[in-house]
């Protein structure tokens, strides 16, 4: 089953580009930099990845990234996690970027999106893979701040696949960035949204109502709502659901306490992702093995849930119609 795995092809549709920091890439540019790290160690960076909640983890997140800095570093950033991803079989991957987080610390957005687009571009060349760039919002900051760095980003509209909402969920719903989402529909620019992830159903519903989203980050919580699940498979809204975050960030207890295979009976479109695979103990194979692992699935359930990503991608019709052909090609 590994091998089959690894060698299906993977379409990852929610992955936080600063999320991919493994702690040796962390030391490796904290010197360059000049950056002190709370660290003594790999080791001990490792250790102190211990979460108890969303709010736990998104302390070390913040701390962790204080390291990038220059363009080159976050070119150094993408392509590490490109490389590794495409070894496990990744062959398109939709990024989200943080900019608020960078901003805050003096790094320019020019700078963000100049090593990430150089890493973009080499992805494509050197390895053959697709990417995609969702321009996040920190939901725990003010509204007037995500409004600010969109129209920031004027520069790089053009380059955006979407706008997302992430960061502490509970106590700020969806409804908080109304104006902001409406900004980015208005521009043409596609719109996700993590929600239901510790927050309740309700703000799925207000991310489908009030955001107009195209997909829900996360959304397992919408199992708490019958009639939320009913809407969610009749209008067949694809949920990027992150396992092994679940688990490392107490969503849920296990994995075999995992609610993944009632929301597959529910008939709900899925699909599997890493979410921040640096800090929660595996990439996107890991995830797949993980569900392999804890549910049994065969073969069929994972080729449909590779389908169902590569259906819900940002690209083109071609590269679709080309990751259609490899996926129907893994199986002989
Ligand atoms: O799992 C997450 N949830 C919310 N915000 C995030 N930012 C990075 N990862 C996450
Ligand atoms: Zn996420």
């Amino acid at each position: 089953m590994r091998d089959f795995l690894k060698r299906l092809p993977k379409a990852e549709l929610h992955l936080h580009i600063e999320g991919s920091l493994e702690p040796e890439l962390m030391f490796a540019l904290a010197e360059r930099n000049g950056v002190a790290l709370p660290y003594a160690s790999v080791e001990e960076v490792r250790a102190a990845y211990d979460f108890s909640d969303l709010q736990s983890f998104l302390d070390l997140y913040f701390q962790g990234m204080s390291v990038l800095r220059t363009a080159e570093d976050f070119h150094d950033l993408a392509m590490d996690y490109f490389t590794r991803a495409h070894a496990e079989g990744v062959v398109h991957i939709e990024m989200h970027v943080d900019p608020q987080a960078h901003i805050a610390r003096g790094v320019e957005l020019a700078a963000v999106m100049e090593g990430l687009g150089r890493a973009r571009r080499r992805a494509e060349r050197e390895l053959g893979m697709s990417t995609a760039l969702i321009l996040a919002f920190l939901r725990d900051r003010p509204a007037e701040e995500a409004m600010a760095v969109l129209e920031s980003a004027a520069p790089y509209w053009e380059l955006l696949d979407a706008v997302g909402l992430d960061s502490a969920e509970r106590g700020n719903p969806p409804s908080k960035f109304v104006e902001v989402f409406e900004r980015a529909r208005r521009l043409g620019i596609p719109r996700v949204a993590h929600a239901g992830e510790e927050g309740p159903p309700e703000y799925i519903r207000e991310a489908l109502d009030q955001l107009d989203v195209c997909r829900i980050d996360h959304g397992v919580r919408c199992l708490e709502d019958s009639d939320l699940v009913a809407r969610l498979r009749d209008e067949a809204v694809v949920l990027t659901v992150c396992p092994l975050s679940n688990v490392r960030l107490k969503v849920v207890e296990t994995m075999a306490e995992h609610p993944f295979p009632q929301l597959l009976d529910a008939g709900l479109m899925l699909t599997i992702n890493s979410d921040d695979p640096a800090y929660f103990g595996g990439g996107m194979l890991d995830n797949f093995l993980a569900c392999h692992e804890a549910f049994g699935w065969s073969e069929e359930v994972f080729v449909t849930l590779a389908s169902s990503a590569i259906e819900a991608a940002f690209v083109s019709d071609e590269r679709r119609e080309e990751l259609r052909r490899q996926l129907a090609a893994s199986r002989h």
